[in-house]
């Protein structure tokens, strides 16, 4: 600003500020709940939510918030108007804010180089250049997407290049650990807050002034800083472990089921090394969600390009054996309905990339079902929450209007006792927990026999529905009279 004194920019740049203004960019499945967790445990401070999407913004201003979240509609409800707002108008609220998250979507790049692999910026990009065209004074730019190792450089060269009016800022990276479907009881008792900065006198005390908002609420043995390059690989990594953890029970639930060992007792008996730990080791029909494949990809795609091929192959395999679990699933439901599901009925239930959410990114269902279809088999699907042209647009090819032999491929149902009705089986791919209360006994009297159950995520009681009289078939478990083949002699 021309008429701030010396002082002033001095104080505003190595001393902390008291954050009383906050912008988040991006009013997506992070910006949206954690602003508004934020403006809950803060109310000295304002904070608006601005994202370019008129038809999100109107939706998080209305009683149908775009996400869904347990938990989120009260907070939103007592927050907004109050301090926290939700708008279209990025100008205003850059100009207004200290802070501002830069909270928008980094997904795997879809053309030119490093085309499935790398992280596309480009949104990364345009949130830094709307900063520079509209910041007038000094602003904290923190970064809350998922980026790779550098790109706060990146943003700080961008800001650097174009900001004006002697405007100074800080970059810093935040990344944001939260899991969809619990994601409000995440922001409110994190494992931890990740804060990386600059390690010169500015970015100290830039770090300290997002240190102070979080301690509002989180305690502050909880709030790890560091350099940002490491904040920046501390986010991959995570995502990296945790995804690597699920590909590993599920390419034991692939030698369970070729022998008598059962995964949930693996799973039991090596989480309760207390080196190894028990969570994250259920096997499943694959992960899905919009980060786990995304983040991996972008790890082989940075080891690729730091010229470390051992290391991108070895975070490779994370991705193959997630893809090999799902066709895995599909093989099964064909192999154990005589080799042919040509014709026939199928109920899916759920279509989530897991429960208590209405993503379907990634969701191993997307998958699941495209193989079904492509074998010939007629899908009823059921999820509590995806809404069904959604449902219709992850099975079109490249996203396109459903076809119309699409459309006679599948009927989307509300209610999963229709979904089952008249079918030869049920493919269990969400988690749902309504799907474990409901009657088996009314589903396999109006189901087509002999009638079959896979349960791709093991939360069925498989001895209850086989004394009804299912076939079951669990993930990780050997089917019902298949026996050992080992194939090198023994
Ligand atoms: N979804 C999760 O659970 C989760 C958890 C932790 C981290 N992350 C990371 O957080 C980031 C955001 O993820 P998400 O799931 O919220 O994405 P999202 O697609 O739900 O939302 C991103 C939003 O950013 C908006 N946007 C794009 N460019 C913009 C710009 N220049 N200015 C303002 N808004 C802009 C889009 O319109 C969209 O509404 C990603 O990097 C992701 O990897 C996601
Ligand atoms: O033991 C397990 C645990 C999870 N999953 C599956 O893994 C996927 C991802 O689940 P989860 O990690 O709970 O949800 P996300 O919302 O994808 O959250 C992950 O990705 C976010 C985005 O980066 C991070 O912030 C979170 O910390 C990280 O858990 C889902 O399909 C789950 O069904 C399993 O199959 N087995």
């Amino acid at each position: 600003m021309g008429n701030i004194s010396n002082e002033n920019e001095y104080s505003a740049t190595t001393q902390p500020i008291d954050v009383k203004r906050l912008c988040c960019l991006g009013a997506g499945y992070v910006g949206g709940p954690t602003c508004s967790v934020l403006a809950l445990k803060c109310p000295h401070i304002v904070v608006t939510v601005a994202d370019p999407d008129e038809e999100r913004i109107a939706r998080w201003n209305s009683d149908k918030l775009p996400i869904y979240e347990p938990d989120l509609d009260e907070i939103v409800t007592k927050c907004r108007g109050r301090n926290l707002f939700f708008t279209t108008d990025l100008a205003k609220s850059i100009q207004e804010a200290d802070l501002i998250f830069i909270s928008v979507n980094t997904p795997t790049k879809t053309y030119g180089f490093g085309k499935g692999r790398a992280a596309d910026l480009r949104f990364v990009e345009s949130a830094a250049r709307s900063i520079a065209e509209h910041a007038r004074t000094y602003k904290i730019v923190v970064e809350k997407s998922t980026v790779p190792v550098s790109a706060a450089e990146s943003i700080t060269k961008i800001l650097r290049a174009n900001i004006k009016h002697e405007a100074k800022f800080q970059v810093l990276s935040n990344p944001e650990f939260l899991a969809e479907g619990t994601a409000v009881s995440d922001l409110f008792r994190p494992d931890r807050i990740l804060i990386g900065g600059e390690q010169s006198p500015e970015g100290l005390s830039a770090i300290e002034s997002l240190c102070r908002v979080y301690e509002n609420w989180v305690p502050r043995e909880k709030i790890i800083t560091m350099n940002t390059w490491s904040s920046e690989l501390s986010k991959l990594a995570a995502n990296a472990f945790l995804a690597q953890r699920i590909s590993s029970i599920n390419a034991m639930s692939a030698i369970c089921e070729a022998t008598g060992a059962d995964v949930q007792e693996v799973s039991h008996a090596i989480g309760s090394d207390s080196r190894i730990g028990s969570k994250f080791l259920q096997a499943s029909v694959g992960f899905g969600g919009s980060c786990f494949q995304k983040d991996v990809l972008n790890l082989v795609y940075i080891s690729e390009s730091l010229n470390l091929p051992e290391v991108a192959n070895y975070w490779y395999q994370v991705i193959e054996i997630n893809d090999f679990q799902r066709t895995r699933f599909a093989r099964r439901i064909t192999q154990g309905m005589f080799n042919t599901v040509a014709g026939k009925k199928i109920a899916i239930f759920g279509f989530a990339f897991k429960k208590n959410t209405a993503d379907t990114r990634e969701s191993a269902a997307i998958h699941i079902c495209k193989q079904l279809i492509e074998e010939g088999a007629h899908l009823k699907i059921f999820d509590p929450k995806v809404k069904k042209e959604q449902i219709l647009l992850d099975l079109s090819d490249d996203f396109s209007a459903p076809s119309t032999s699409l459309l006679r491929q599948v009927e989307i149902l509300s209610c999963p006792y229709e979904a089952a009705k008249q079918t030869h089986a049920i493919a269990l791919c969400t988690e749902w927990d309504l799907f474990r209360d409901l009657d088996y006994e009314k589903i396999y009297s109006e189901m087509l026999k002999p009638p079959f159950i896979f349960d791709g995520r093991r939360i069925l009681d498989d001895k209850h529905l086989r004394q009804i009289g299912f076939n079951v078939e669990v993930i990780g478990q050997r089917s019902a009279g298949h026996s050992v083949h080992l194939s090198n002699g023994h």
